[in-house]
């Protein structure tokens, strides 16, 4: 039988040597055997919990904004998806999210003349005006800077709970290397009965906050700021859906698929959601960060993983039935064949063809024919 709840891990054990060997034994199964877990006690490495509530607070903030305000920094302004999203105009799994959402990434200047066009994904942010919400900025790179933080001594904890050296991934990492992240409000049901879709002609009756996906990054950790309990869920490998509860003090933890290509598999990328919130329950607020590694690595998959390891992997495997059966196509990274950022930036374009259209009409129109095979 497949996994049916979410494993909770507690980051106190890893910082403790006797208790260390306990946590990385939790940790390789939830890698292995979930893809998904729940993490805490995680602020001595991590953000607090003022600064995640200056962070939501500010979130709130900039949603209540006047739609000019947010507009200014939508997302088709920049080459490098960075930016704010109005409702329902992103695309997961050939169907709306009905999700408003701004797109923040660390801030970087623009890729050089002569750069391969993947490097686009990184550049400058766009930031709404400061006089509008002056305290937005530093919250949001408060919350970058500690969870950078937090995610590199995380990697290094999965890395050997799966039986690596714990700098075995140090060379897919740049100096100031991208992380990604997104602010999201999710409408509930009732606020939602005049919305239309900016993108398809669907409607919220589909119940699709994100439709199902898997994340292009190396590891995902959401802060879900709002005490929604039944919005976020795993598909198991039976295909079943599992929610992921929603425990205060606690945040979510997955991999993504740059992630399992380099762990040859061993990592799983598990398939999620999100449920529009229920009718009265108010608009779910979710943070989630994103751990990237260097978009130039085409480096092959880290090497020496235990014959131990691979057999728990091919156990798995051999267990997994009926999954993904509705995911739709997502390209996937093949770091012996091109750089991982081809991959990002593919995804990055099936998901707001807009900014795709505006930027990028050609790869745009290579995308979809690839997409439609
Ligand atoms: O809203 C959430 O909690 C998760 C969203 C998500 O899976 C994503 O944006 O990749
Ligand atoms: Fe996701």
């Amino acid at each position: 039988m497949s996994f049916q709840n979410i494993p909770i891990l507690d980051l106190n054990l890893a910082l403790n040597p006797e208790t260390k060997p306990q946590f990385l034994e939790q940790l390789r199964d939830a890698m292995i055997n979930v893809g998904f877990l729940l993490l805490k006690n995680y602020e001595s490495l991590g953000p607090n919990e003022q600064e995640l509530q200056q962070l939501k607070e500010q979130t709130l903030e900039f949603f209540a904004l006047p739609d000019e305000i947010k507009l200014k920094c939508e997302m088709i302004n920049s080459p490098h998806f960075l930016g704010y999203s109005r409702l329902a105009n992103e695309i997961t799994a050939s169907h709306t999210d009905w999700r408003e959402q701004i797109d923040l990434g660390t801030e970087l200047p623009p890729p050089k003349e002569g750069d391969p066009i993947y490097k686009n994904i990184e550049g400058p942010n766009l930031w709404p005006d400061q006089e509008a919400i002056p305290n937005f900025r530093p919250a949001v790179e408060t919350f970058q800077n500690k969870m950078a933080q937090l995610s590199s001594i995380f990697r290094s904890l999965v890395l050997e709970s799966i039986g690596l050296d714990k700098s075995a991934m140090d060379g897919y990492f740049k100096p100031n290397q991208q992380c990604k992240m997104k602010l999201i409000a999710y409408p509930d049901g009732s606020a939602l009965t005049d919305a239309k879709s900016v993108a398809l002609d669907d409607t919220p009756q589909t119940q699709q906050g994100c439709g199902p996906h898997r994340d292009s990054d190396l590891i995902t950790y959401i802060y879900q700021a709002t005490p929604h309990q039944d919005s976020l869920q795993v598909q198991n490998f039976q295909g079943q859906w599992v929610t992921v509860p929603n425990l205060p003090g606690h945040l979510v933890v997955n991999n993504g698929q740059t992630m399992e290509a380099i762990t040859q598999g061993v990592c799983k990328a598990t398939i999620h959601r999100v449920l529009i919130p229920k009718p009265g329950s108010g608009t779910r607020i979710s943070i989630p960060f994103f751990q990237t590694i260097d978009l130039d690595s085409s480096k092959s998959a880290v090497q020496n993983i235990p014959e131990e390891i691979i057999k728990q992997r091919d156990e798995r495997d051999k267990k997994i039935k009926d999954w993904a059966v509705d995911v739709g196509f997502q390209f996937k990274p093949d770091v012996s064949k091109e750089p991982v950022g081809y991959a990002v930036f593919k995804n990055r374009i099936k998901s707001h063809q807009d900014v795709a259209q505006r930027w990028y009409p050609e790869i745009l129109t290579q995308v979809l024919a690839e997409y439609a095979k």
